[in-house]
C-alpha cells in the first residue's frame, strides 16, 4: 500500500487514485534534471533528507538511536542530509553514520551534505551499532537509482557489509527512495546484491522521492520495500498524464474500482454466460484435475456471471461427474457446448487432453480466458500459436494468464529470465500474441498491446497455494462477461483477487475454493 509522506505526522488517508503513474529510472531522472534546474542548488536533496528526517521520526517516535547507512552517491547524500536533520530536532537521540566512501569522492550535493551532518555533531561509526534495539531506527541510504547491475560483481566489501547489515536489523528500516540494491525498474537483485536471508528481518519501509518506480510494486520489490511512502520533494508531480513536459509512466498502479450497482430491472440474461473448459479427468493419465475447471467456474459463479457451464474434459462423464456439487453450475459435454456465445474459460487442469479442442475454441470463442494448459498446448504447438494470434484479426478478444513458467513456454525462455524482466516479458507477450496477458506472481502485471500496462497493487502470499490461479481466470471470465473490456476485466480482477486475499480474517483457513465462494462479498 501507498502512503503519502507525512509533513509532521502519519497521515491516516490511503493514496487510491486510480491508475498512480510509475516511472522508469531514465524518466525520474529526467523529472529529477527538470526539477534541479529550477530550485536553487542543493534544494532537491536538502527537501530529500527532511522528508526522510520526518518519516524516521514518524516511524520510531521513541528511537534511542538511529543509524544511517550511507552509500557512494546521492542516495548516501540523502542519507547524511537527513542525519543533520534529525540532529537538529533530536538533541538526545544517538544519531550514528556509516559511510562508504571518503567525502572528497562523493558527488558534490552529497559533500555538502556530509559537511552538514559533520556540522550537526552527527556521530561517525564503523558499523551497524550492536545495542540497536527494536523501538530504534535503521536508514538505508547505501543505493538507489544510480544501482548499476552490471557493476554488482565489483561492489567493494565494505558497501556489502553495510548492506547486509542494514538487511538483519532487527529494528524498523526506512529505504530512501528505494531498497538498496534492487533495480528500479524491474524489481529483481543483481545476483550478487541479493539478500542472504530472503526475509528481511524487521519491518520495512521505503520514502519514493519524486516518481515511483515499477520495482517497488512487483517482482521482489514488495518484500524488500515494505510499506511504501512517497513525497514528490514539492514539485507538484502527483500525476504525469495531462502534463505533457513530464515523461510517459512506463505503467499505472491498479487500484480498486468498485462495480456499479446492478439495476433492478435485469435478468440474468444481463450477466452474460461463462463457459469453462479444463479438468483432464483420471481415467486419461491416472491425472484428475477436475478440480481446477471446478475453481474456475466457482469463481465466475460467485463472481456474478449470469449463467455458468462447466465441459469438464473427463472421459468418465456419464459417471457420477453428471452430477454437479454446485447445482447453479450447468454441466456439459464438450461437444454438446455452444463456444460462440459465451466469454470462455480454457485450460485450467487442462491437461494434455485441452490441446485437442483449442483449434476449436480458438476459432470461435468470441472472448477467451486462455490458462494453464492451455497455455502450455499453444506453446509446444506453433500451429496453435498462429491460431492465437489470429483471433485479434478476427476482433475475437483473447487474455492469456500465464504464471511465470508459462510465460517461459511461450517465449522460449526461462522463468529465471521472466522474473527478471517482469513488465518487458508481459508487453512481449501482449505484442507477440495481440492479446491482453496477465503475468501472475507478487506484483501481477497486466499488459495489452495498445496501452500501457498496470502492475496490480493488492494480494499476498495466502495466494501461493494451488487452485488461486483457477480462481483467477475464471473471476476474469465473470467480469468480462458482465460488460467489462478484456484489459478491465483483467486490471479489476487481480485486484479484487488480491484483497480477499489480503482481508482474510486470520482466523480462517485459507484455500481457493474458500476464495472463489468470498469473491461477490
Ligand atoms: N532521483 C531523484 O529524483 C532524486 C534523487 N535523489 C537521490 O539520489 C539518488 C540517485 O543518486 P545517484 O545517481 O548518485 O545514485 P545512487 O546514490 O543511487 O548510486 C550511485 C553510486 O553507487 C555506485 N554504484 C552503482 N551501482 C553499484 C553497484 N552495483 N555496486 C556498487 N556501487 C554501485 C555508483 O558508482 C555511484 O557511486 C536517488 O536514489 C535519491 O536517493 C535525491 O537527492 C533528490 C531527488
Ligand atoms: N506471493 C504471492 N503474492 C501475491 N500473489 C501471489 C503470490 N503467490 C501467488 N500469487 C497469485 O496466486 C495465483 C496463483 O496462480 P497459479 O500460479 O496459476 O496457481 P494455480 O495454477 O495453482 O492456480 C496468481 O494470481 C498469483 O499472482
Ligand atoms: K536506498
Amino acid at each position: 500500500m501507498l502512503r503519502i509522506s507525512p509533513s509532521e505526522s502519519l497521515p491516516e488517508t490511503l493514496i487510491a487514485a486510480p491508475g498512480w503513474p510509475l516511472f522508469d529510472t531514465q524518466a525520474t531522472r529526467r523529472i529529477e534534471q527538470d526539477c534541479a534546474r529550477i530550485l536553487p542548488p542543493h534544494t532537491l536533496m536538502e527537501r530529500a533528507g527532511l522528508a526522510t528526517a520526518r518519516l524516521a521520526m514518524a516511524l520510531a517516535p521513541l528511537a534511542r538511536c538511529i543509524w544511517i547507512a550511507c552509500g557512494p552517491g546521492n542516495n548516501g547524500g540523502d542519507g547524511f542530509e537527513a542525519a543533520a536533520q534529525l540532529k537538529a530536532r533530536l538533541p538526545h537521540t544517538r544519531i550514528l553514520v556509516s559511510e562508504v566512501r571518503e567525502p572528497n569522492k562523493l558527488p558534490a550535493d552529497a559533500q555538502i551534505s556530509w559537511h552538514r551532518a559533520r556540522q550537526a555533531g552527527v556521530q561517525w561509526v564503523q558499523a551497524c551499532p550492536e545495542d540497536l534495539g527494536p523501538q530504534d531506527l535503521c536508514i538505508d541510504a547505501l543505493l538507489g537509482i544510480g544501482l548499476k547491475a552490471d557493476k554488482s560483481s565489483t561492489t567493494d566489501r565494505r558497501l556489502l557489509r553495510l548492506l547486509e547489515q542494514t538487511r538483519q536489523c532487527l529494528c524498523a528500516v526506512l529505504c530512501v527512495d528505494i531498497a538498496s540494491g534492487l533495480d528500479a525498474d524491474t524489481g529483481q537483485y543483481p545476483p550478487s546484491l541479493s539478500p542472504q536471508n530472503s526475509a528481511p528481518a524487521g519491518p520495512r519501509h521505503t520514502l519514493a522521492l519524486l516518481t515511483l518506480q515499477a520495482g517497488l510494486f512487483t517482482g521482489q520489490g514488495r518484500d524488500a520495500c515494505g510499506q511504501i511512502w512517497w513525497d514528490d520533494l514539492g514539485c507538484g508531480l502527483v500525476s504525469g498524464d495531462s502534463d505533457t513536459s513530464i515523461p510517459k509512466p512506463t505503467a499505472h498502479l491498479s487500484v480498486d474500482s468498485r462495480a456499479a450497482p446492478r439495476q433492478h430491472a435485469s435478468h440474468k440474461g444481463s450477466f452474460g454466460d461463462v463457459a469453462v473448459l479444463g479438468g483432464e479427468g483420471l481415467s486419461r493419465r491416472g491425472l484428475s484435475m477436475t478440480g481446477a475447471a471446478w475453481l474456475a467456474a466457482l469463481a465466475a459463479l460467485h463472481a456474478g456471471a449470469g449463467r455458468v457451464m462447466l465441459a469438464l474434459l473427463d472421459a468418465q462423464q456419464s459417471g457420477p461427474q453428471s452430477i454437479a456439487p454446485w447445482p447453479e453450475i450447468m454441466l456439459r459435454q464438450p461437444s454438446a457446448q455452444d463456444w460462440r456465445s459465451a466469454t470462455v474459460v480454457c485450460g485450467c487442469g487442462g491437461g494434455q487432453a485441452v490441446a485437442d479442442w483449442l483449434p476449436q475454441l480458438l476459432t470461435q470463442a468470441p472472448r477467451l480466458v486462455l490458462d494453464a494448459d492451455g497455455l502450455n498446448a499453444v506453446a509446444a504447438d506453433p500451429a496453435l500459436a498462429r491460431e492465437l494470434a489470429a483471433r485479434a484479426m478476427r476482433r475475437q478478444a483473447t487474455v492469456l494468464t500465464p504464471h511465470p513458467l508459462e510465460a517461459a513456454r511461450l517465449l522460449q525462455t526461462s522463468a529465471a529470465q521472466i522474473q527478471s524482466h517482469r513488465l518487458q516479458a508481459c508487453l512481449e507477450l501482449a505484442q507477440k500474441f495481440q492479446c491482453t496477458t496477465l503475468l501472475k506472481g507478487s506484483g501481477t502485471v497486466i499488459a495489452s498491446p495498445s496501452s500501457q500496462p498496470w502492475i496490480n497493487s493488492s494480494g499476498n502470499a495466502r495466494l501461493a497455494t494451488g487452485g488461486t490461479g483457477d480462481v483467477l481466470a475464471g473471476l476474469i471470465g465473470a467480469l468480462w462477461a458482465q460488460g467489462l473490456t478484456a484489459e478491465q476485466a483483467s486490471v479489476q480482477a487481480a485486484f479484487r483477487h488480491g484483497l480477499v486475499a489480503e482481508q482474510w480474517p486470520a482466523d480462517r483457513p485459507f484455500s481457493a475454493s474458500a476464495l472463489a465462494m468470498r469473491l461477490g462479498h
